[in-house]
């Protein structure tokens, strides 16, 4: 596996203002994303993970949201750049692909305006340079019709061509870093594998390192070559994608991988986790931000301010006594050592 750094994040905090008030979404995170990997950022709705690709791309809502901490790319941090600086680099160094190519796309320009407009910000071609290079792209994204497609609109389109385009406009410049914010999860199951393999493939052509932000752990499986759990704004868990799923340690993963389906096979439920991700101002920031989630563990148990350890090569868990939980079948879910009347 190649290691070297295309990104590296620096006690990166992205907090929301809330009332006069800013609580962080992303907490002090530390990462580096690599070079020809797909680094997969999972975690239930709400754990932050939306709120870290904004914060990679800086579109996020200025007013409403403070960004503080490292993120270097290529030697220069993005967080100290302007936005015409920042403008430049988007879109061009960094691709972005988004959940829902109909809200990101023009519903007003044709597909083929679009890609050129990307194109003549990013690139010197000439006209005629610039149609081929669209032609070229369409194809390279699978549209079998390019011409055709060139001068269709978005709402002409099926969800799947659609993301096609967006993938086609996220690599129109070669970019080194790609931030895929769900970019299945609106597509039918035979589409989303289409999509998947295309990514798979463009990521070989390039070794653009890809940050895949997913709550399908289906989709990780298929894709990431190393795996961040978030839970509540912080890294519970790294690990390379074999890793995570032959030997998930931190409870919440654990309870994830329990709650996927086809994990429990042969079982009649899926593991429910009980509980949900606390709000912003909820969340318990000076202590163990899981324990309310599995509430029938004493409070003893659980590390005052778990930090995240490297138990393993490459493998880091915030948690203090992951050693001591086992999963029980028959919907006994997770349990510790020794603790009584724990389900
Ligand atoms: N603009 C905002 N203002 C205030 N709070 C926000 C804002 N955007 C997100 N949040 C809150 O920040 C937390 C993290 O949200 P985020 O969207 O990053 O989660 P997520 O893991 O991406 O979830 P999803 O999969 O549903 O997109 C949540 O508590 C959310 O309610």
């Amino acid at each position: 596996m190649n290691t070297e750094p295309v990104l590296q994040i620096k006690d990166l905090s992205v907090s929301f203002r809330i009332r006069d008030e800013y609580y962080p979404a992303v907490d002090q995170l530390d990462l580096t994303i690599n070079k020809n990997e797909v680094l997969a950022i999972v975690g239930e709705s709400g754990c932050g993970k939306s709120a870290l690709a904004l914060s990679l791309t800086r579109l996020h809502d200025v007013k409403n949201t403070r960004i503080d901490g490292g993120l270097i790319f290529k030697g220069q941090d993005l967080n100290k750049l302007s936005p015409g600086q920042m403008n430049k680099i988007r879109g061009s160094e960094i691709g972005m692909i988004f959940q829902d190519p109909l809200t990101a796309l023009n519903p007003l320009m044709t597909i083929g305006r679009q890609i050129e407009e990307n194109l003549d910000y990013h690139t010197t071609l000439s006209k005629k340079e610039k149609t081929n290079r669209i032609y070229e792209l369409l194809e390279h994204v699978n549209i079998t019709n390019p011409q055709r497609v060139y001068n269709q609109y978005p709402h002409e389109l099926s969800g799947g061509m659609r993301q096609r385009v967006m993938i086609a406009i996220a690599i129109a410049c070669r970019p080194s870093l790609i931030i895929a914010d769900e970019p299945t999860t609106a597509l039918d199951v035979t589409i989303q594998s289409q999509i998947l393999d295309l990514l798979k493939q463009l990521q070989a052509e390039t070794e653009a390192g890809i940050v895949l932000i997913t709550h399908d752990l289906g989709v990780v499986a298929e894709m990431a070559d190393r795996v961040v759990v978030m839970y509540a704004g912080e890294i519970v868990e790294v690990a390379t994608v074999m890793d995570l799923f032959n030997n998930p340690l931190h409870p919440y993963t654990r309870s994830l991988l329990a709650s996927m389906p086809g994990a429990n096979a042969g079982q009649d439920q899926l593991h429910v986790i009980h509980g949900r991700v606390p709000s912003l101002q909820n969340i318990p920031r000076g202590s163990c931000r899981f324990s309310e989630r599995i509430p029938w563990i004493p409070q003893t148990a659980h590390a005052q301010n778990p930090q995240l350890d490297e138990v393993g090569p490459g493998h880091w868990v915030r948690c203090s006594c992951y050693q001591h939980f086992h999963f029980e079948d028959e919907g006994k879910g997770l349990v510790m050592d020794g603790i009584a009347g724990a389900k």
